[in-house]
């Protein structure tokens, strides 16, 4: 049974199918410290979580189990990815569920702002009936800069459009196709900057992105400007806006977020009359929680069950399309990687893939983490597809992947030699269509070895009298014989001998296997 920890007021609508789950306990808390989630996490597979929990290095290096973090909203920067990633620790985020709330937030932000909508209604519920102090601007013909034309942004400039704005975004994926069709006019921060009357901002929180409008830009903008920020704070210079103000260059400004949250009482935006805030709302609608609920409940299940997953923040996305063509070709990956690694000596150096055939056209990199993920799985606790390029780079393990298009016979290839060292070893393996996974190439000796279950891994000497003597010791062992294969290169040569067995030989057959003349090696593998 996995259980699984729902923090931060989580809709139950959208966890809906967690509760469902017969293999799934649900907990819900709130409010809960570092220290607390520190003593309690070990008990958890998976944490749920928005965005008031940080969820930190020292809050995931004490649990043992836990799989999976999932944030039910866009933003990832209250989640420790690299600690994540290190742990093999998925975190998967819910980039499209409150894409329109979030949006329609920053166009109420930028309707109130226009207006004084909040400090109008402050004044008249107080009993003051002010009809000059409010005089505000019509957003037609207005220029609007859009910086970040991500989901939101680009939803943003969508209903300038139909507002009358012209648009001009700025995002460096952006291109003048794209722009086009939106209908918003391409330029830099410093064109935004120096034409517009309402400046958003979409993008997240980076080392690029934090300050990116400080003061610099503030000198630059067109008098009257209204600033909104519903997407993270830091984005824009807290400190510089609020001189800007001071300055008269900007009319107003409303924010949703802020550089330190929740701000402290004395924070300058709490007081000034021409800035607009509200509590980092702009996810909280109820379509937007149940939406981003679902879609990270979703993805939990699949990440617990084992099963392919999408939207995994600490690991590069995958297209439908490469996924569909590669996902047969994951579990001959895994063993390719299991057997290599079971039967290498000494301490991995480096790792070298040749994908050949079908598999050339296709962006390999997934696959190419279940390859290495194999390898380290016997040499390497807690190692897993998430963490398994990160466990190479920090042990210095250089890893080359190839393409070529000649596969010899076969319309699929994955080579992958692993030097050591000691040594270098090389399989070969492919997909047959109605046979499934087949390792057929050992070093230089070709073979055919469904690579599952019990296989033992004999180089000797090509004698007559060897298979017999090694059929006989595993027999008078009740060691049973399932599948033989031999290789050899050529006549009295060295050669290599697979076999799969119905039960794992023991350390004492082992011991007398290596004794038996002319055997120069044996191994036992399982995969
Ligand atoms: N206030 C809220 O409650 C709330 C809700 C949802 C999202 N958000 C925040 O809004 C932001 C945008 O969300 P989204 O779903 O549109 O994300 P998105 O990933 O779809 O879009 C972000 C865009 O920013 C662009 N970008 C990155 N660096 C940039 C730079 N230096 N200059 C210009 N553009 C840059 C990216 O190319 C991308 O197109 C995120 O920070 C997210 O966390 C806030
Ligand atoms: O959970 C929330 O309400 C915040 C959501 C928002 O900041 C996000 O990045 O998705």
């Amino acid at each position: 049974m996995f259980k699984v920890l729902v923090m931060d007021g989580i809709s139950d609508m959208g966890i809906q199918m967690l509760y469902d789950a017969d293999d799934v306990a649900v907990e819900k808390k709130n409010g809960l410290s570092e220290d607390e989630l520190v003593a309690i996490i070990g008990e958890y597979d998976a944490l749920l979580v928005r965005s008031q929990t940080k969820v930190t290095d020292r809050i995931m290096s004490a649990s043992s189990k836990l799989k999976v973090v999932g944030r039910a909203g866009v933003g990832v920067d209250n989640i420790d990815l690299e600690a994540a990633t290190k742990r093999g620790i998925v975190v998967i985020n819910a980039p499209d569920g409150n894409t329109i709330a979030t949006c329609e937030l920053t166009f109420a932000m930028m309707m109130a702002v226009a207006r004084s909508i909040p400090q109008a209604y402050k004044k008249t519920v107080s009993g003051e009936w002010d009809r000059k102090t409010f005089v505000g601007v019509e957003l037609r013909n207005k220029v609007l800069g859009v910086v970040g034309m991500g989901r939101i942004g680009s939803e943003v400039a969508k209903r300038a459009k139909v507002f009358g704005m012209d648009v001009i975004g700025y995002d460096p994926f952006l291109t003048e196709d794209r722009a086009e069709k939106i209908g918003v006019k391409l330029g830099s921060v410093e064109d935004i900057c120096r034409n517009a009357d309402f400046i958003t901002v979409h993008t997240p929180l980076t080392n690029e992105t934090r300050h990116m409008i400080a003061r610099p830009q503030f000198e630059i903008m067109r008098k009257g400007v209204r600033i909104i920020n519903c997407a993270r704070g830091g984005i824009i210079d807290e400190k510089a806006l609020v001189e800007a103000i001071a300055e008269g260059i900007v009319a107003g400004a409303a924010f949703d977020v802020y550089e330190q949250e929740p701000p402290t009482s004395d924070h300058p935006f709490l007081n000034n009359p021409k800035i607009i805030v509200t509590p980092h709302l702009g996810a909280s609608t109820i379509e937007a929680q149940e939406n981003v609920a679902i879609d990270v409940s979703e993805e939990v299940l699949h990440i617990l069950r084992d099963e392919p997953f999408k939207n995994a923040v600490n690991i590069p996305p995958v297209p439908a399309s490469v996924m569909h063509k590669l996902q047969p070709y994951f579990n001959l990956g895994d063993k390719i990687g299991l057997f290599l690694g079971q039967i290498v000596d000494g301490a991995v150096q480096e790792i070298v893939i040749n994908f050949s055939g079908e598999l050339m056209d296709v962006d390999i990199s997934p696959l190419t983490r279940y390859i290495v993920k194999g390898i380290f799985t016997n040499k390497l606790e807690g190692v897993n597809i998430i963490n398994a390029m990160h466990f190479a780079k920090t042990r210095g393990i250089n890893i080359t992947v190839q393409k070529s298009s000649a596969s010899k016979s076969f319309t699929n290839l994955v080579s992958v030699t692993v030097k050591t060292q000691k040594e270098e070893k090389t399989v070969a393996g492919t997909l047959l269509t109605g046979y499934g996974e087949r390792i057929v190439q050992l070093d230089q000796y070709p073979v055919d070895i469904p690579p599952e279950g019990n296989l033992l891994l004999i180089s000797h000497n090509d004698k007559p009298g060897i298979v017999g003597k090694v059929g006989t010791l595993l027999g008078t062992n009740d060691v049973n014989i399932a599948t033989m294969q031999v290789g050899r290169k050529v006549i009295g040569g060295s050669a290599v001998m697979i076999l799969t067995t119905d039960k794992p030989a023991s350390q004492d057959v082992m011991e007398q296997l290596a004794k038996l003349p002319d055997l120069t090696n044996v191994k036992q593998l399982t995969i």
